[in-house]
C-alpha cells in the first residue's frame, strides 16, 4: 500500500479514522491506549440525528434503491422499556490519528476522541515538538484545514497523484456549520438543542454555507427576517470568533466538538451501524460542482448514499442563495486543482 506522508496534506488538524489494523506506525512523541471493559453508553453528545426524511438519494454505490434506504432511515424498532439511549458493547477496536495534534482543534479532539468505547488507540502527530517525522498510511481521512473548499479538492488531486483516491473516503469537515445552525435556531426558537437539526449544504466559507433552514427539524417557522439573520449568522460564526479572538486563532473547542462527533459517526459507521448521516463537503454528483456538502449516509466503506431529497422543494430564498454560493464555490475548487497542478510531482 502506498503510504501517504503526514506532511503532504495536513495543514492543520485532521483526524484519520477506521485504521482496525496496524497501517498507522506511531509516532515516539505521542502515544496513548486505553482499554474499555464494561458496556458504556453511546457517545450520545456527539451523536448527530438519525433518521432522515428522504424522497430521493443518489447511492455512490449504485446498488442500494431508495425503499432500501428508506427502510434503513426508520431506525431499528424500539424494545418495549427501551431507553431514549442505545448502549453499544465497545470494540475498541479503532485506531484514530490526529494530524496536528499540538494545535488549538488538535488538542481539545485528541481529548474528545480518547472518549470515545470505540477506539483502542489514538496516534497524535504533529510537526511541532518532535523529534522524528514518520510517514503514515490511511484508509479514511477528514480535512479540517481551511480553506476547506479548496483544501478538499487538493487533498483529491494528491491522492489521485499518488494512485490511492478513493472519493468516498475523503470528506471535508463541514460539521461544525451544522453545529451552530442548530444552536442559533434552537435559541432563536426556545428548543431543546439536542432534538434540532439543520442540514447545511454548498461549501463551508462565507456566502458557500448555506443552511437549508426551511428543512429544520422539527417542523419550525421562520419569518423572512429570521431567516435572513440567522443565514447570515451562520455563514459568519465563523468569523465571528477570529474577530472576538482578535488575532489569536480561530474556532478551536467548538471545532473539536464538531470533529469528534464527525469522528464518532465514522466510527459507528465502520462498525456497522446502519443509520450514521452527517452533513459533509464531498466528491458530488448532486448539483454542477465537482464537490459539494450535502447530507450523506455513512457506511463501512465511506460515504454510501449522498442524500438529494434535502435539494428539492427548497423556499425561493434557499433556492437563489444556492446559486449564488456556486461560482464562488466552482473558483476555490479550480484553484484548490490548479494549485496542485503547478507543484512538482514527489514520489
Ligand atoms: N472546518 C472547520 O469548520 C474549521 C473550523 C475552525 C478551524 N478550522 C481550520 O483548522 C485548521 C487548524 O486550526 P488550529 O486552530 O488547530 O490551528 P493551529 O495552528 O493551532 O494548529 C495547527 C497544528 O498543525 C500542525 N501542523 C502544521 N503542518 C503540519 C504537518 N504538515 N503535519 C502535522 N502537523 C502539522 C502545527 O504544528 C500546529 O500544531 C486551520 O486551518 C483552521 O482554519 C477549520
Ligand atoms: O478558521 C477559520 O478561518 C474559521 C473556521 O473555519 C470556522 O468556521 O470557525
Amino acid at each position: 500500500m502506498a503510504a501517504t506522508s503526514a506532511t503532504t496534506f495536513s495543514i492543520g488538524s485532521t483526524a484519520s479514522a477506521g485504521c482496525k489494523v496496524d497501517h498507522l506506525k506511531q509516532s515516539k512523541a505521542f502515544r496513548i491506549k486505553f482499554n474499555s471493559k464494561n458496556y458504556l453508553r453511546t457517545f450520545n453528545g456527539l451523536k448527530s440525528a438519525n433518521s432522515v426524511n428522504c424522497e430521493s438519494v443518489s447511492s455512490f454505490l449504485g446498488s442500494e434503491s431508495q425503499t432500501a434506504l428508506k427502510r434503513s432511515y426508520k431506525g431499528k424498532p424500539q424494545k418495549q422499556n427501551q431507553r431514549s439511549y442505545s448502549y453499544v458493547q465497545p470494540q475498541a477496536s479503532y485506531k484514530v490519528a490526529v494530524l496536528g495534534a499540538a494545535g488549538g482543534i488538535g488538542q481539545p479532539l485528541a481529548l474528545l476522541v480518547k472518549m470515545s468505547p470505540l477506539v483502542s488507540a489514538l496516534n497524535l502527530y504533529d510537526i511541532a515538538n518532535v523529534k522524528e517525522l514518520r510517514l503514515i498510511s490511511v484508509t479514511a481521512t477528514h480535512p479540517l484545514s481551511n480553506p476547506v473548499n479548496s483544501t478538499v479538492p487538493i487533498a483529491a488531486e494528491v491522492l489521485k497523484q499518488k494512485g490511492v483516491y478513493d472519493p468516498k473516503k475523503l470528506f471535508g469537515v463541514t460539521t461544525l456549520d451544522v453545529v451552530r445552525a442548530n444552536t442559533f435556531v434552537a435559541q432563536k426558537k426556545n428548543l431543546r438543542l439536542i432534538d434540532v437539526d439543520v442540514p447545511v449544504i454548498g461549501g463551508h466559507a462565507g456566502i458557500t454555507i448555506l443552511p437549508l433552514l426551511s428543512k429544520t427539524k422539527p417542523s419550525v417557522t421562520f419569518t423572512d427576517d429570521e431567516v435572513e439573520e440567522l443565514t447570515v449568522r451562520i455563514q459568519n460564526a465563523g468569523t465571528e470568533v477570529v474577530e472576538a479572538k482578535a488575532g489569536a486563532g480561530s474556532a478551536t473547542l467548538s471545532m473539536a466538538y464538531a470533529a469528534a462527533r464527525f469522528v464518532e459517526s465514522s466510527l459507528r459507521a465502520l462498525d456497522g451501524d446502519s443509520d450514521v448521516y452527517e452533513c459533509a463537503y464531498i466528491q458530488s454528483d448532486l448539483t454542477e460542482l465537482p464537490f459539494f456538502a450535502s447530507r450523506i449516509k455513512l457506511g463501512r466503506n465511506g460515504v454510501e448514499a449522498v442524500i438529494g431529497s434535502e435539494l428539492q422543494g427548497l423556499t425561493e430564498y434557499e433556492q437563489k442563495a444556492l446559486e449564488a454560493l456556486k461560482p464562488e464555490l466552482k473558483s476555490s475548487i479550480e484553484k484548490g486543482v490548479a494549485f496542485v497542478q503547478k507543484q512538482p510531482v514527489t514520489a
